[in-house]
């Protein structure tokens, strides 16, 4: 497990304990640190092209979209014979997000979803499996006679990208083949909303399942929202499973506002933060809200400006560590904000990844705060069951970071982590 982020460190972090195993790929819950995600899994076929491309299919920009079989080859044939076909990645927005924790924290995960039971060269799987990470254990996927599903990616002159979801037999992912043991000993659990406009699919079922066993083995369950029309065309049963489940919710501020009712981030995530623990929600240009819990007498204040927006003085408090409304005596509503890291990239060719690759942060924080209690459970980081290793400002910091790294290396998942010197900036900006 690496530090999560970077600064000078107050605490003894662990980094490297030697282990008397031998290295072992599998991931063994007794003794591993990982988390598990849960994904419709989709290879990504990335392609440049133009608003009227779009708008002669009447694909809404922006947006994942699913559409049947023959309309997708269709479109994908179009794009192969004007050559607008730039790459096969593997995608999935869980996929991206474990994929990226794996990458960050050096460490392991566990994909749960379906993979085709014979992979040929060049196939969607072959693709897929070729772009993840060693780290991300792939030994309890379900095995399917189809292929994975196909994100055709279509990315417009103005950087923005629109979906195009195929899903063959992604949904095929069934209740057998989620592995409790495996979930009880997480750090965490991370699924998308996607996985509920897949009505009447045995995807709905295992996800269920994987929540319910999550939540009865006290694993936070983090869970991101996917895309706009899809909140707003299931909302009533993704604010069910929020609350009836979810302790991380991550958005991005049209999803925020689909959910909530509210354009502006704070309002949005102060009225999430009603049915549950924490909230992150992406603001593209504006930044990042990091807002969550803590309890009245472990509060701690900020020494960065305080500022006032729907808000006052909302980030007074942003020093202070997350933890779960049920675990505070007298639950404190604390906010954070980031600005982009150096503003942003010089010029975004692509923003796609940028928002899991903030989450893949979070999640290594998560994680990192489970590895230290596992090896230092008397340190006084651990007085009180906190949610993360870090506060709000210093998560917000590293998600930041995190999303700046996605948008320069233009692709959604990492392919290599964080530097681990940042020239290009003074080493102010990861100290408190
Ligand atoms: N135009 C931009 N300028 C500067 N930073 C940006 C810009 N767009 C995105 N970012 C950075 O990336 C982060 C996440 O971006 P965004 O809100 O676009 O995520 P998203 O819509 O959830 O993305 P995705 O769903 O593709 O993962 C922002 O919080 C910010 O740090
Ligand atoms: O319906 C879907 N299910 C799962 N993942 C999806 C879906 N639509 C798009 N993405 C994934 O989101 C990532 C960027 O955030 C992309 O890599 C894409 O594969």
């Amino acid at each position: 497990m690496k530090f999560p982020g970077l600064r000078k460190i107050k605490h003894y972090f662990p980094v490297s304990q030697p282990k008397p195993q031998l290295p072992s790929l599998d991931v063994r819950p007794a003794l591993d640190t990982y988390i598990v995600g849960l994904d419709q899994t989709i290879v990504d076929v990335v392609a440049s092209v133009s608003d009227e491309f779009l708008a002669k299919y009447d694909i809404p920009k922006g947006l994942s979209n699913l559409v049947e079989h023959d309309k997708a080859n269709r479109i994908y044939h179009e794009l192969v014979v004007n050559n607008a076909i730039s790459d096969h990645f593997a995608g999935g927005t869980i996929g991206n997000t474990i994929h990226n924790y794996s990458v960050l924290a050096d460490d392991k995960s566990v994909l749960l979803g379906v993979m085709s039971a014979n992979i040929a060269l060049g196939s969607p799987a072959y693709h897929y499996v070729c772009h993840t990470s060693s780290k991300v254990d792939m030994n309890h996927l379900q095995g399917v006679a189809g292929d994975i599903g196909r994100g055709i990616t279509m990315i417009t002159p103005d950087g923005e990208r629109t979906f195009v979801i195929d899903p063959s037999d992604m949904d095929q992912l069934a209740p057998d083949y989620i592995p409790t043991p495996i979930i009880a000993g997480a750090a965490a659990f991370v699924v998308s909303a996607y996985p509920l406009r897949a009505t009447g699919q045995p995807i709905q079922q295992a996800m269920l399942k994987a929540l319910a066993d999550a939540k009865a083995h006290q694993v936070p369950v983090v869970m991101s929202l996917g895309t706009r029309h899809l909140v707003e065309e299931n909302r009533a049963q993704i604010l069910q499973t929020i609350h009836d489940y979810v302790n991380v919710l991550a958005m991005n501020e049209q999803e925020a506002e689909a959910l909530t009712g509210f354009r502006d981030p704070l309002l949005a995530a102060e009225a999430a933060l009603e049915i549950t623990d924490m909230v992150l929600i992406t603001a593209g240009a504006e930044g990042l809200y990091l807002c969550g819990y803590t309890d009245e007498r472990t509060k701690r204040e900020s020494s960065n400006p305080i500022k006032s927006a729907s808000l006052a003085d909302f980030n007074r408090f942003e020093f202070s560590r997350p933890m779960l409304r049920r675990h505070c005596q007298q639950p404190l509503k604390v906010y954070s904000h980031i600005d982009p890291y150096l503003g942003g990239p010089e010029r975004i060719k692509n923003t796609n990844g940028a928002g899991d690759g903030a989450l893949s942060a979070i999640l290594h924080d998560m994680a990192a705060n489970s590895y230290h209690k596992q090896v230092q459970p008397l340190s006084s980081k651990h007085e009180l069951p906190y949610l993360a290793y870090s506060s709000f400002a210093q998560l917000c910091k590293y998600a930041n970071r995190v999303s700046y790294e996605i948008l320069v290396q233009n692709a959604p998942r990492l392919s290599k982590g964080l530097p681990e010197r940042e020239d290009s900036l003074e080493e102010a900006y990861w100290e408190r």
